[in-house]
């Protein structure tokens, strides 16, 4: 910290101002933030112009993936003590993240297949389906697979984080374990469910969400919901942004991965996050 009163006043241009006296060693900055260690780990394979722009991309949405896991992990954790409130921050906090990571997508979004082919032959076999990360999003949201689990086998410290959060009950389950504990009548069938399996909509908790929905609109319990449904929402919009992205930049090329490609992200991207606050408003 600097005390001089003046200091901020005087040009920086000056050799004595005590702004520009040089650091010993890293900045304070880079010491924290690793900076230097970040902006050293965008190595393109070609000399085509758009390939900085996807590579960055890529790597932003990594970064947005692991502070949203760590928000709704978070979350998990305050469900299980109870906690509403602290639930609910780390669940806001989730929601900007979310917007922030579905601006990302600017840079890409208006790809031409010939840009794309500039360098697409030069990743090979690598694809976001590969993503760690954004695969333990999906087991958070409840998306459980043991398939997509083995394909990280081969990276055991990958695979081990991966596996934790794959046996754990999802957030889903611990909001609908949570809910029960306030006195709503979730079902056995469903809190005592095998929480490896993919959830999958339950009539027993669409009459949870109805109970709450119709009920006082201020209420802790439908903040909740319209919450998780924002975040549903936010989820589903990045994965229709990532489907046209993909139309735009390769059309209906197999992917990269050995997937169909379009028709696949377009099957996955129709899947319905947290199920029954959708189909509840039907009922209300
Ligand atoms: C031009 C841009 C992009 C194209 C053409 C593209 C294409 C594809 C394709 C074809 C797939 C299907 C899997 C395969 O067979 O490869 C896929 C999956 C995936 N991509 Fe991309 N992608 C792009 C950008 C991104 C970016 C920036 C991310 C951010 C990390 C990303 C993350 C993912 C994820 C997570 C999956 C797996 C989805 C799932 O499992 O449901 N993609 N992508
Ligand atoms: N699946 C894409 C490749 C791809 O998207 C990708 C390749 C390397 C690093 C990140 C990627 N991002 C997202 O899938 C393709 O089929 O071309």
């Amino acid at each position: 910290m600097n005390n001089c009163p003046s200091a901020l006043a005087e040009p920086v241009t000056d050799d004595s101002h005590p702004l520009t006296q040089p650091f010993t060693g890293a900045s304070p900055y880079d010491t924290y933030v690793h900076a230097s260690v970040l902006n050293s780990l965008q190595h393109p394979l070609t000399e085509a112009p758009d390939e900085m722009g996807f590579l960055v991309t890529t790597q932003v949405m990594e970064l947005w993936f692991t502070l949203i896991v760590y928000e709704w992990r978070s979350a998990r954790v305050a469900f299980a003590k109870d906690d509403l409130h602290a639930a609910m921050d780390a669940l806001v906090r989730s929601r900007r993240a979310l917007t922030a990571l579905n601006g990302a997508w600017a840079p890409i979004a208006a790809l031409t297949p010939a840009q794309f082919n500039g360098f697409r032959a030069a990743f090979g076999q690598a694809s976001g389906f590969q993503s760690a990360m954004y695969r333990h999003m999906e087991f958070l949201l409840g998306d459980k697979s043991s398939g997509m689990l083995r394909a990280h086998r081969g990276d055991p410290a990958v695979h081990e984080a991966l596996a934790e959060a794959y046996r754990e009950p999802s957030l889903y389950d611990e909001v609908l374990a949570f809910l029960h504990r306030q006195g709503l009548p979730v079902p056995r069938s469903v809190r005592e469910r095998d929480v490896t399996s993919p959830y999958t909509s339950e009539p027993g908790v669409v009459d949870v969400w109805r109970h709450i929905y119709a009920g006082p609109q201020h209420h802790p319990h439908l903040a909740l919901g319209e919450l998780l449904t924002d975040i549903a929402e936010l989820v589903t919009r990045w994965r229709f942004e990532h489907v046209l992205v993909v139309r735009r930049a390769m059309g209906s090329k197999p992917g990269s991965a050995g997937s169909a490609g379009l028709a696949w992200l377009e099957k996955r991207a129709a899947r319905p996050v947290f199920p029954e606050l959708w189909e509840v408003r039907g009922d209300v």
